[in-house]
């Protein structure tokens, strides 16, 4: 469920026009929706209720933007980051350092160092590699890195390839077979407080079969662990539940995916860390675009969009579908390919489509566009960074101006011995 509903024939997102929002800011424009986010985030942690121990780390990626996250901060949401910059953002939205989760297969040494100056509640390691380079660090500061250990469980999440995680060819995590003497070494070196496990398959699942594998996989090489005498008080079962992108689809819910977890889990006596990301962003977010002509095509007309795969990239990238709908709809409906203004053929949203009905100058949306959207941008095309807009009832703020092309133009410099 989400808040971007016809009112009068219009499209508003909450209480507000979508009109209103694309005259004033322009267009391509995000419009997130903070009645959908908060009900998400509430939806998520009343599915984990019957767990005894719950920490959910929100995964900073799916929308970073500082607005967002003050809001899940001020829900009680941690952070899942995989950046010193998502870091630093979660820090400035007021996520407290110790809620702070660092994921990724790639910390740097400045990135290490400056997680645990923030003081962060605790390191996902991948790597053995890893954890030896932040006990070093860590120790030569005089203090102890809190971490788990993430495994790659060889499971496949049965989504799409370049999201999968938890395969053995995956970058992801130590491979599950050492994974218990990996641990254990880790756990003797006095810069690091071994105090868990983590594991995360993939994202856009929309089976949930894979995860209750890999989870019970987890629980496994817990009692292994535990067996050998080391302490397991911690288990990340990271994020990935997916969420329906078009109308009607239907998917495993959040509910669903909490009595998962209870079956498996509960009795674990650990506590139980998550890291959602697009099931609570996901839906929360529209991207709103203006079309700039339709064109004749051999098969299907063309409807040319002012947004396009620089703006929202999960087309391009993963052939991944978004609901379109006019912002002014009539009855009429039309066969299109939509395309944004990039020269590069990639640059389509949909092919041969049955869409609302669009000419020069109306108004659209691209749903379910708050996770991966606005975050993934870039300026290709020499092209604005895009704006981002929240919604409160009646209310509405600029939450990131766009950044013109001007701006990025003034960061260049031509040497003086181009000249
Ligand atoms: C380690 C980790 N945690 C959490 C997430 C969030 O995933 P999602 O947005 O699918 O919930 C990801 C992305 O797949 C991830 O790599
Ligand atoms: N960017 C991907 C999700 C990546 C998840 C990060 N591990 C998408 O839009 O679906």
């Amino acid at each position: 469920m989400d808040h971007f509903e016809l009112k009068n024939g219009v499209l508003h997102a909450e209480d507000v026009p979508l009109e209103v929002i694309a005259r004033e800011v322009g267009t391509p424009v995000y419009v997130y929706s903070r009645a959908t986010l908060t009900r998400h985030a509430r939806v998520f942690r009343e599915a984990l209720a019957a767990l005894p121990s719950v920490h959910i780390a929100f995964a900073v990626k799916s929308n970073p933007n500082l607005a967002v996250l003050h809001l899940l901060a001020s829900e009680g949401y941690g952070a899942d980051v995989v950046s010193e910059g998502e870091m630093r953002r979660a820090l400035a939205a007021g996520v407290p350092a110790g809620d702070i989760v660092f994921s990724g297969v790639g910390k740097s040494k400045r990135e290490l160092t400056a997680a645990l100056e923030a003081g962060i509640g605790q390191f996902n390691l991948e790597s053995e590699e890893e954890g030896v380079e932040l006990a070093e660090i860590a120790a030569a500061m005089g203090k102890a890195a809190s971490c788990a250990l993430r495994v790659n469980p060889n499971v496949d999440a049965k989504t799409h390839a370049k999201i999968s995680t938890g395969k053995a060819e995956n970058k992801f995590g130590v491979t599950y077979d050492v994974a218990a003497g990996i641990y254990a070494r880790l756990a003797e070196l006095p810069g690091l407080d071994m105090r868990g496990l983590a594991v995360h398959i993939g994202s856009q699942i929309s089976d949930l079969e894979p995860s209750r594998q890999a989870f019970i996989k987890m629980g496994t090489l817990m009692e292994t662990i535990r067996a050998q005498g080391h302490e397991v008080t911690h288990m990340d079962l990271g994020g990935g539940l997916g969420v329906p992108y078009k109308a009607g689809e239907s998917l495993p819910t959040p509910e669903d995916y909490g009595k998962l977890v209870a079956e498996v889990a509960k009795d674990w006596g650990v506590t139980l860390m998550f890291e959602p990301g697009r099931v609570i962003t996901g839906n929360s977010g529209v991207l709103v675009t203006e079309v700039i002509r339709v064109k004749q095509g051999a098969v299907n007309p063309f409807v040319v969009v002012d947004a396009a795969m620089n703006d929202l990239a999960r087309p391009a990238m993963y052939d991944a579908w978004h609901d379109f709908a006019a912002v002014r709809p009539s009855d009429e409906k039309m066969v299109a390919n939509i395309v944004g203004p990039i020269c590069e053929s990639s640059d389509t949203f949909a092919e041969g489509r049955e869409i609302d009905a669009v000419k020069a100058g109306d108004l659209a949306v691209f749903r379910t566009a708050g996770a991966y959207g606005a975050t993934m941008a870039n300026t290709y095309n020499s092209r604005a960074l895009v704006p981002e807009v929240m919604v409160d009832g009646d209310k509405w703020a600029l939450v990131a101006s766009r950044i013109e092309p001007e701006t990025i133009l003034a960061a260049e410099r031509v040497p003086e011995w181009l000249k």
